[in-house]
């Protein structure tokens, strides 16, 4: 399966993790990974997955890298139908209030213009006993076999 994995961070953890979850599909998917802020919204591909890992920041808004991607998809709107995609947050507890509000308002941008989220949006607590990776690559792995017969049978 094609596979671009996205990141939104502010201080490079979510980075980090992309990386890392690449590195965990690239033996058996053909993978990239690329900062959202490199990435133009009308560049999206109904034929492959996007796993996309993004923090929240301040007042539970996105990271500074994913704010021109969000920008641009809220001013340009594109025409999302049929893409495919997974989200994973990286929060914290201690801000209890907005825990996870980065990864979540990306979700509800890229579905309200038309995509399709695959699985369930976890967020990964850096408060917690888990590693990021623990949580990550388990939930990587469900959203790929899930994705993959969608994806090949162009279902959405
Ligand atoms: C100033 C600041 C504000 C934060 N605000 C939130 C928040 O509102 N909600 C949340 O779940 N996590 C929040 N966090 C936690 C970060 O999302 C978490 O530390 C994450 O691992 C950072 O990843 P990054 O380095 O990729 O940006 C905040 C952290 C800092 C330092």
């Amino acid at each position: 399966m094609n596979i671009t994995v996205l990141y939104g961070t502010e201080t490079g953890n979510a980075e980090m993790l992309a990386e890392d979850i690449m590195a965990e599909l690239e033996g058996e998917h053909d993978v990239d990974c690329s900062n959202l802020s490199d990435f133009a919204p009308d560049t999206f591909d109904a034929g492959r997955l996007y796993l996309i890992v993004c923090s929240s920041y301040g007042d539970g808004e996105l990271p500074a890298s994913a704010q021109p991607f969000a920008e641009a998809l809220q001013a340009n709107s594109p025409d999302l139908t049929g893409v495919h995609f997974g989200v994973f947050g990286l929060g914290d507890t201690e801000y209890e209030e907005t825990f996870g509000f980065g990864s979540k308002s990306l979700s509800e941008l890229l579905t309200a213009r038309g995509a399709i989220q695959v699985g369930e949006r976890i967020t990964h607590d850096a408060s917690g006993n888990d590693l990021a990776e623990d949580l990550a690559f388990p939930w990587a792995a469900q959203i790929v076999t899930l994705a993959e017969e969608k994806i090949s049978e162009g279902v959405s």
